[in-house]
Order: structure tokens, then sequence, then C-alpha cells
């Protein structure tokens, strides 16, 4: 994906507000073509932070930090958000997205280091260690009371089958469990591949011993292991919560422990945190970590190398690797999509510029190769170009489809193979309440991109500086008197393109000229006989 970028000489102002690792954030510290001042500030108040964040272009942080409306309200200058982590439920995204800031996280950087802690929990659960370990450090020698289970054998139910959910599948295999799991993304073929069982959630938590929640804290998600799941569960089933607090309903979890059907839980995270006075911590059953699946050396370092990498290259190039609020593009794609991010944007400011209503609606169509791609960056990069004359800097392509929709334009994108003697054609109509307008452009092989339609005419144009958009009625003698008048301006023609819908019928003049036109320049070409319409256009 493509978004605005700071110049290189800017400054940019990195704040991060929560404990990353050092050597994570060595690519910030070494980064030389980039003006970046990196600040670190942790443990602020949200009322602190919003005192801080006017002048800050990153904000980067772990879970600790809730990024809410209000902070990024605030934060006038704010592009994006870095999350070291993958988690990213305490970030307001939505107003992220409304403010036009990128969010990025680390999706890959923590996986091993969440499922080694979850095998950990889930052996220290069923061998009661920490709380064999807490009567032996007080002089308590107690072999009785600490029988635990072994896991060969028993069924592992993991609920969210992504990155860690698989990894910790393989590991559980490795301790001879069998697994069962439940992801809407998870097939038949792959669970095949990997030796585990497919199932629904309900066949999950009703075949395990162990349960494993791996989902993110989303509002499908919240409260999915609560007292409905608990009564079709096995008696004596153990949980383990190393995702996120509130996937696992903490109020039923406590109960099904108190009436004895959950023999114990290993819980990493929860709803509030920190959670030092929680009432499943007075439970002997409940064993539990303070939010430390990522806190490894490794993870990091890698999590934080991972954000600090598309921070520069954000403020470098304008894509980044791991974006949350915008579709992401696969890398072995990249390259042939972002070719055509500039035309769409230019393709939008073109009808910008020609259309003099409020647009109600717009219609684009992907025509030849370009329909095979995931094209929504395309149309947030052609509304981008369309709401820049009115919204200016504040729309890019995180938030350009949100403003388009809050301003009441419906979207509709179409995708077609065959693209009419091109390879790519992208034709975008607009609609106002009492005008159509339609522009198409296309990527011309080594040669660059084209304007090839105007309305209903065919054209040459290359959409770039200015261009003069002329409605005529076909008559001799119009073509020469518009050359004279911008003559007489001082306006040089670059190239001229003309087309006409019949023989005496309406005709258009694009030309390319030299420098930009004022009001008086167009009035002056406008008050010729035969002349419709003249409109100046600036891509
Ligand atoms: N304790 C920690 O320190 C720690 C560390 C890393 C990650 N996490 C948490 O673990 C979560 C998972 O991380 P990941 O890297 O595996 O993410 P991931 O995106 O790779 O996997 C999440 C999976 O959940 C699935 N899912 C979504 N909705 C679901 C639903 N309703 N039912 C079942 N499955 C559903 C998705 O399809 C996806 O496959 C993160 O979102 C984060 O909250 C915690
Ligand atoms: O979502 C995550 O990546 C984990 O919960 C880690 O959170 P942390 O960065 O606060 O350790």
């Amino acid at each position: 994906m493509v978004t605005k970028t700071a110049t290189a000489t800017n400054l940019i102002n990195v704040f991060i507000a929560d404990p990353l690792s050092e050597d994570g954030i060595f690519p910030l510290r070494q980064e030389t073509e980039l003006n970046l001042n990196v600040v670190i500030e942790t443990g602020l108040t949200a009322e602190q932070l919003i005192e801080k964040i006017e002048d800050v272009h990153v904000l980067l942080v772990r879970s600790q930090t809730k990024v809410t409306r209000e902070i990024i309200a605030a934060a006038k200058n704010l592009k994006l958000i870095g999350r070291a982590g993958v988690g990213v439920d305490n970030i307001d995204l939505t107003a992220a997205t409304e403010h036009g800031v990128i969010v990025v996280n680390a999706p890959d950087g923590n996986t091993n280091s969440a499922a080694e802690h979850t095998i950990a929990m889930m052996t220290s659960l069923a061998r009661h260690i920490p709380q064999a370990y807490n009567a032996l450090k007080n002089g308590v020698w107690d072999r009785k009371s600490y029988v635990g289970v072994e896991l060969k054998n028993k069924t592992l139910g993991v609920v969210g089958f992504g990155r860690i959910g698989t990894e910790v599948a393989y590991r559980a295999k490795g301790q001879r469990m069998n697994v069962i799991a439940y992801d809407p993304f998870l097939t038949e073929d792959r669970a095949k591949e990997l030796g585990i069982t497919k199932g629904t959630v309900d066949e999950v938590v009703q075949a395990a011993d162990f349960i494993t929640v791996h989902t993110p804290l989303l509002p499908e998600t919240r409260n999915l292991i609560n007292k409905d799941k608990f009564a079709i569960m096995k008696d004596d089933v153990r949980i383990i919560n190393c995702a996120r607090g509130g996937i696992i309903d903490e109020n039923d979890l406590y109960d099904a422990i108190v009436e004895g059907k959950v023999a114990g839980a290993a819980l990493d995270v929860f709803v509030e945190e920190p959670a030092t006075n929680h009432k499943l911590l007075t439970l002997p059953q409940v064993i539990a970590t303070p939010h430390l699946g990522a806190s490894t050396i490794e993870a990091q370092e890698s999590v934080a190398v991972d954000v600090s990498n598309d921070i520069i290259k954000f403020f470098k190039t304008g894509t980044v690797t791991n974006p949350v609020n915008m579709p992401s593009i696969p890398k072995e794609l990249l390259a042939q999509v972002e070719p055509f991010f500039e035309l769409a944007e230019k393709l939008g400011k073109f009808l910008s510029q020609v259309t003099t209503e409020p647009i109600k609606e717009i219609n684009i169509s992907y025509a030849g190769e370009v329909a095979n791609y995931d094209v929504r960056p395309l149309t947030s990069n052609n509304l981008k170009g369309l709401l820049q004359k009115n919204h200016g800097e504040h729309v890019n392509d995180v938030n350009a489809r949100y403003l388009s929709e809050r301003i009441g334009i419906k979207i509709n994108e179409h995708k077609t193979t065959t693209a009419k003697g091109f390879t790519n054609l992208i034709t975008v109509e607009v609609k106002t309440e009492n005008e159509v307008h339609t522009v198409a452009g296309t990527l011309l092989n080594g040669l660059g991109a084209r304007i090839v339609k105007v309305e209903n005419y065919v054209v040459d144009v290359i959409p770039q500086g200015h261009l003069l958009y002329i409605k005529n009625i076909d008559k001799p003698g119009a073509i020469g008197r518009v050359a004279t008048k911008l003559a007489e301006k001082d306006i040089n023609i670059a190239t001229m393109q003309v087309g006409r819908d019949q023989v005496g019928g309406t005709a258009i003049m694009m030309l390319t000229i030299d420098n930009g036109v004022t009001e008086e320049d167009l009035n002056y070409v406008a008050q010729l006989e035969n002349i419709d319409e003249v409109k100046a256009i600036t891509l």
C-alpha cells in the first residue's frame, strides 16, 4: 500500500510510550537519511500523553498504553502508530483510520515466545508447579497435594488456529497430545497435513482435556468461552489463556472452578491489567503470570526491529510491511500493483477538477490484469485524489474510503478481465445530481501512465502537469482560435489532443500547457465562438 510520506528533511518525532528493547529500536537509532527524533517516556497517564503528543509523528506502544480516540485526536501530526507486538485491541483502530493514521504491528516477532509460554503454562498447570514451588519456598514439603496429570494422550483444544495456535499445536503433538482445533480459516486439508482434528468451537471444547485460546480480542471473540461452553466441557478440564483477557468470561470461569467443573486455569492475561487484585487469583487452582507471553529477549528485540523497520520504510517509501488498518499487499504483488497507485490517484484528481457539484456516486472499473489484484488500495488512492481538492492534506489512503462514505458517496467497484485493447484499464465514473463524468487510464508498457478516455472521447494524454480541458462544437476554426487566444495570453501549448462524437457534433480538446492558468485566462478562451466549456486541470 502507499500512503503519504514526509520529506526526508522533515524532523520526525518518534514517541515511545511503552518499554521497548533498546536493541530492537537500533534501526531507528542508526537511521541517518531520515531526521528522526526518538523520545522514550513510559508509564504516562492518558492526560500526560495527550499533553505531549501534539507534535508526535509516530507513536510506538506495546499493550500497556491505551491509544484512545482522545489521544489520537490530540495528536495533530500523527502519521503512524506502531505496535511492537500482535494484539491491537489497545488501539482505537476506527479513530486511527478516521484520522488517516496508519497502524502497523509486528505479527511474527513474538509467535514463538507466546507459544512456548503457553506450553510452559499448560505444563505448570498440569503439575501444580507454581503451587508446589510456593509451598516449598515456605518450608512445606508436601508431595500429596500436588499430584498432577500427564499431557500424553490428553486432548488439547485450540480455539484460534493462527500463528500462535499452530505453534502451540506443533509443540503439543511433541508432548504426544491429540489436538483438536477451531478457526474459521482452518481447512480440512490443513488439519490433515498437521495431523490434528478440525472441529467447531463446541466440538473442540467438548472433546478437550486442556483448552487454550489464541484468537485476537474482537467483538466476536469477547466471552467466546462462557458458561454455556463450560457446561458442555468435560469434567476436570483445564483452561489456558495466553491470548487476551476477555476471550474467556472471567466470572464464568471463576464459577466453573468453584463449582468443580474446571480443575484449573493458567492465565497470562486479564480483562483489566495490571490485575493485582483479581478474584480469580484468590483461587488455588489458578496459576498466573503478568502478561509475559511475549516477554523474552528474542521476541522483544524482534518485534521492535520489525516496527522500527516499518517506520523507516513508511517515511522513505510510503509503504509498510505490516499494516493493520489497511489491506496489505503481498510482497510479490506489490511491485506489480504499485505503478497503478499513482494512476488511480490522478484519475481521481482529474475528476475532482471537472466536476462542479458534490459527488454522489463513483463507479470504478478495473479491467485486464489489474483486475486480478486486490484493488481496494487502488480505490483508496483514487478516492484520495478525488477528495484532496476539498479535504487537502487531511485525506490519505488510510481514511479516503471512510471520508468518502461519511460524506455520502456510494462507491462501486467492478472487475473484468477484458480491457478492450489495453492490457490494463482503470475507468472511473462519477455521478452528481446533474452531471456524469468519466475518465479512463492505463499504464503503457515502458511508456508510463496515460489517460486514454475522457467522457466518451478517446485521447492519449500523460496525466501530469497542467492541462486544459475544452468542450466545443465541432466547427472549422475552433482549434486555431483557441491556439491564438492562448498565444495572446502567453500560454504555451505542449501537446494537443482532439476528439469528437460525430462530424459537427460535440468535440473536446485536451491540451497540455507549460504553466498554470488564471480564471481570467479561462474566461478569455471561453468567450470564443463555439466553445462550451474550458477547465484547467492540474495533475
Ligand atoms: N500473552 C501474550 O503476551 C501474547 C503474545 C502474542 C499474542 N498474543 C495474543 O494472541 C493473539 C493471537 O496471536 P496470533 O499471532 O496467533 O494471531 P493470528 O492473527 O496469527 O491468529 C489469530 C487467529 O484467530 C482466528 N480467529 C479470529 N476470530 C476467531 C473466532 N471467532 N473463533 C476462532 N478463531 C478466530 C483467526 O482466524 C486467526 O487464525 C493476538 O491477537 C494477541 O492478542 C498474546
Ligand atoms: O499482543 C501481543 O503481542 C502480546 O500480548 C504482547 O504484549 P506486550 O507487547 O505488552 O508484551
